[in-house]
């Protein structure tokens, strides 16, 4: 076995010690001289990070420190990150990677992951292999195509596949060595980034969607021949592209959307405790939506799934769901949707009013996946706070000044009525003597968890019911006070243990649906622990693991 020594062990981010070698490791490596002549505790790094990050005056700043603390020292980014969870999620994640992602052939520094060129049709499978890990377990990619609430950004959007395949470990333990980001540059539209001198994309407008369908194709065909074992997790593309490729692969190959599955899951999970406050039954609710494309197309697929479990019919499931969007209300003599959008569009009058719409269909639950700020006005919360006791109200489009509305305006607006979640996470809101609580429903309580879920089983296929039992799981373990200040989801202080335990739900599932690819254990969470990754330093030999 061969093992990387001296000054080139020290630029090896995995094997990377830093401060933490022992002595006989500096002996043994060549290191002797080319550190500080201590031995420090990864603690004690730990301590030195966060004395760092506390000089930073931006939530940007720290994010940069810390994706340079990622290239040189991956183990204690790790360690950072996974030792306080709710202080770092939004810096590493929503809503500071939207700032990050706009920035980000600005703030480059160094690559991580791959990009892959529309221009290299036909050379894929090459390409491929170029990446330095023969197993690989997950490629997060996008397009650019449609990031969080920012529209096309192209090679931008970047940012995202790192920052979601962080959480994969972060959140649920996925050892990182298994991790791809990947951006599959088809061009951008957006006029500004083309001008841009540093972008750092293809200076072309995007194909067909003929075009970038088959050169996807031929993307997903070489990732199973070059990591057999590699589950494809689509983020960010547009929300036609999103539904329409997942339908393409989804029977055939290891794949899901996350903008689809995994915000439908997240947002189901707040639909169940929304339903456990008020004591009724999820298919006692009537839905309307704002935003009718991925997040909201997949969210209503899950969520008549849900309903048919607990004993309605298809039918009767979708007659419960509403929609509306840039055009006014979904309805049956619209001529301009997809099919996809279609089963939701009921006899209606048409009409572009929102609150006139609420009046009329009388929804239980408005769930905003609109991607512009304040479309939920005093209006709109009035409106739904009038034909319900309690109105649930879901504003899920990020980063922050994207959401529907505060959590500050629903409870306000409602005079305390609201049952109330976000897509980011907003401070306690105190109103006529009583704090609220308001949740975020983001997808990150749920694909990390199915993705560790994935890892551990191998699973061969991802399926809706992976997401709503997932969603079950999250949703089961926000304790009853909490729930009671109506907060939807469990706090993310304690989100590892969360996601193992909801990884073991959807392991045994993905047991009983006959789709895993290994040997079915007997207790899942002891199991799911055993996969878990661990922010500490290799003992000695495992060094010598470095990239073949
Ligand atoms: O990344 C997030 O925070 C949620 C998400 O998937 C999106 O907005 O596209
Ligand atoms: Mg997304």
């Amino acid at each position: 076995m061969s093992h990387k020594n001296g000054i080139d062990l020290l630029r090896d981010s995995f094997a990377n010690k830093s401060t933490a070698f022992t002595e006989d490791e500096k002996e043994r490596y060549g290191l002797v001289g080319l550190v500080p002549d201590v031995t420090e505790t990864e603690d004690i790094q730990v301590q030195r990070v966060l004395l760092q990050l506390g000089t930073k005056s931006t939530d940007l700043g720290r994010y940069i420190y810390l994706i340079d603390l990622l290239d040189h020292n991956e183990t204690l980014f790790y360690r950072t990150i996974m030792s306080d969870p709710a202080r770092f999620l939004p810096i590493i994640y929503d809503p500071t990677i939207g700032e990050a992602c706009l920035k980000f052939g600005h703030i480059y520094r160094q690559p991580r992951g791959m990009y892959l060129s529309i221009t290299r049709r036909g050379k894929v499978k090459e390409i491929l292999k170029n990446w330095p890990q023969k197993d690989v377990r997950f490629i997060c990619v996008t397009d650019g195509g449609r990031i969080l609430g920012l529209g096309d950004i192209g090679a931008n959007g970047m940012g995202i596949p790192i920052g979601k395949l962080q959480l994969y470990t972060g959140c649920a333990g996925v050892p990182p060595q298994y991790l791809l980001p990947m951006y599959l540059d088809a061009g951008t539209n957006n006029e500004q980034y083309l001008h841009d001198p540093l972008y750092l994309g293809l200076r072309q407008t995007r194909p067909s969607a003929e075009a970038l369908y088959s050169f996807v194709d031929e993307f997903v065909e070489a990732v199973q021949e070059v990591f057999p074992k590699c589950c494809i997790h689509f983020e960010d593309w547009t929300g036609s592209d999103a539904v329409h490729l997942l339908e393409r692969y989804r029977d055939k190959y290891c794949v899901y959307n996350d903008d689809v599955q995994g915000t439908a899951g997240i947002v189901l999970a707040g639909m169940i405790n929304a339903a456990k406050i008020k004591g009724t039954k999820l298919s006692d609710e009537k839905y309307l939506f704002l935003g009718a494309s991925s997040a909201g197309i997949g969210l209503a697929g899950l969520l008549c799934s849900a309903l048919v479990k607990e004993g309605l019919t298809l039918e009767q499931a979708q007659s419960q769901v509403y929609m509306f969007d840039v055009n006014g209300l979904l309805e049956s003599t619209r001529t301009d949707l997809f099919d996809f959008q279609k089963i939701y569009a009921h006899k209606h009058k048409p009409t572009r009013d929102f609150v006139a719409a609420i009046e009329s269909i009388r929804p239980t639950t408005i769930i905003g996946v609109s991607t512009v700020g304040g479309t939920f006005t005093q209006a709109v919360v009035e409106a739904v706070s009038g034909v319900n006791e309690r109105p649930v109200i879901l504003a899920l489009s990020n980063p922050t000044e994207h959401a529907e509305c505060t959590a500050e305006q629903a409870y306000t607006w409602s005079k305390g009525k609201a049952i109330y979640a976000a897509g980011v996470q907003f401070p306690p809101v105190h109103f006529n003597g009583q704090t609220f609580l308001p949740g975020q429903a983001n997808n990150f309580y749920i694909f990390p968890a199915v993705g560790m879920a994935i890892f551990a089983t191998q699973a061969s296929r991802v399926t809706d019911e992976m997401f709503i039992e997932a969603a079950h799981a999250v949703a089961d373990q926000v304790p009853p006070d909490l729930l009671n200040q109506g907060l939807l989801y469990p706090l993310q202080s304690g989100i590892l243990e969360i996601e193992i335990q909801t990884a073991a739900r959807v392991a045994i599932l993905v047991f009983d649906s006959g789709l895993a690819r290994v040997k079915r254990p007997k207790d899942m969470v002891a199991f799911i622990r055993e996969h878990v990754y661990k922010p500490e330093y290799a003992a000695e030999l495992a060094i010598e693991t470095t990239p073949a």
